[in-house]
């Protein structure tokens, strides 16, 4: 049978947004957008939407997985090399684990906040459930919360590359940060930290509790400042402003890497993300107030033939929930599943 299984979509349980998605990822379950995919996709019932039941999908259809290539992935020499056609890429986007602040409710912006312990539980489920996607970059931004997510996320991923912070802030710390291995070098995910990611600068509502600001300037005008895309908080940045900084560099430095073979992860926050989502999703000024991100909830898009589309957000590796895996993904997994046995 060649049928390719370029997506898996259970057949039922999911309510469809007009773009194919909820327009939150809260439940930590993107909806596959049916519309976006070829009929070849494979229908199963989500109460049998198990990992194995991929697997033994191919091997009962004895589909050759060796027909499929693999992402190609810099650090994975014993990955087949990508044909330009079927090649992909995923793009993991990952809001930062719950911060101390989140937790108190207060306006956080560019204020360097570390994670809660919940937010580093998030985070470690995060990676629980990118820990079958290949991953060759990494981008965050210059916050910690944003850091202590990738680096958290990392702990959990099967192919067990180590993130490295990348230093080049001058030439002292470009020398000092070499490492003098070919194998371990090898072995190595770059980190690059760049302030363009960090969330908007909230003005003179960071460190105000949000439900006070709320009751004194009104939930309306607080909501506007929150979510619309060109009113800005006092002083502060609106997602406009945020986007303007946040999208150039994701066009500009990210992309480029996406498009040309890199997997690659992204952890950063709330509103730089939402600005990139509208980037990638084209959504309109308005729509973009609807969207929410949850913390620490993964969101995959892939890239391929030029294009970026979403793809839902990875369940935990044998968990029944909306399968975001695509054939090549699903035969990089064989492969990590391979490695381990
Ligand atoms: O305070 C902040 O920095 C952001 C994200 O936590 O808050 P909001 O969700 O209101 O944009």
């Amino acid at each position: 049978m060649s049928a390719l299984i370029s997506n898996v979509v259970p057949s039922s349980g999911f309510c469809m947004y007009d773009r194919g998605f909820s327009s939150t990822y809260d439940s930590g379950v993107g909806v596959i957008p049916n519309s976006t995919f070829n009929a070849h996709a494979l229908r199963i019932n989500s109460s049998k939407a198990s990992e194995t039941s991929i697997f033994h999908f191919f091997r009962k259809n004895k589909i050759n997985l060796n027909s499929v290539t693999c992402a190609k992935s810099s650090s994975a020499p014993d990955e087949p090399k990508k044909s330009p056609k079927s090649s992909e890429t995923a793009l993991i986007l990952i809001r930062h684990g719950e911060s101390l602040w989140n937790q108190k409710n207060l306006f956080t912006g560019c204020v360097d906040v570390p994670l809660s312990r919940r937010g580093v539980d998030e985070a470690i489920e995060a990676g629980r459930r990118i820990s079958n996607i290949p991953i060759d970059m990494i981008y965050t931004s210059s916050l910690i919360r944003a850091q202590m997510t990738a680096m958290l996320a990392m702990t959990k991923h099967r192919k067990k590359k180590v993130p490295i912070v990348v230093h080049k802030e001058d030439d002292r710390s470009i020398a000092w940060s070499r490492i003098f291995s070919e194998q371990t070098s090898s072995e190595v995910i770059p980190v690059v930290t760049a302030w363009q990611l960090n969330e908007r600068m909230y003005g003179e509502l960071q460190g105000l509790n949000k439900k006070e600001t709320a009751e004194k300037y009104g939930k309306k005008k607080v909501h506007e400042w929150r979510r619309s895309y060109d009113i800005p908080p006092p002083n502060g940045e609106s997602l406009a402003m945020c986007a303007e900084r946040a999208v150039a560099y994701f066009k500009d430095q990210i992309e480029p890497q996406l498009l040309a073979g890199k997997n690659i992860l992204i952890a950063a926050h709330g509103n730089s993300l939402r600005s990139i989502i509208m980037h990638l999703d084209k959504l309109t000024s308005q729509e973009v107030i609807d969207l929410e991100l949850s913390t620490g909830i993964p969101m995959l898009y892939i890239a391929k033939g030029g294009k970026i589309s979403r793809r839902g957000s990875p369940t935990c590796p044998r968990t029944v929930g909306v399968y975001a895996y695509t054939s090549n993904l699903a035969r990089y997994r064989e492969l990590l599943e391979n490695m381990e046995e």
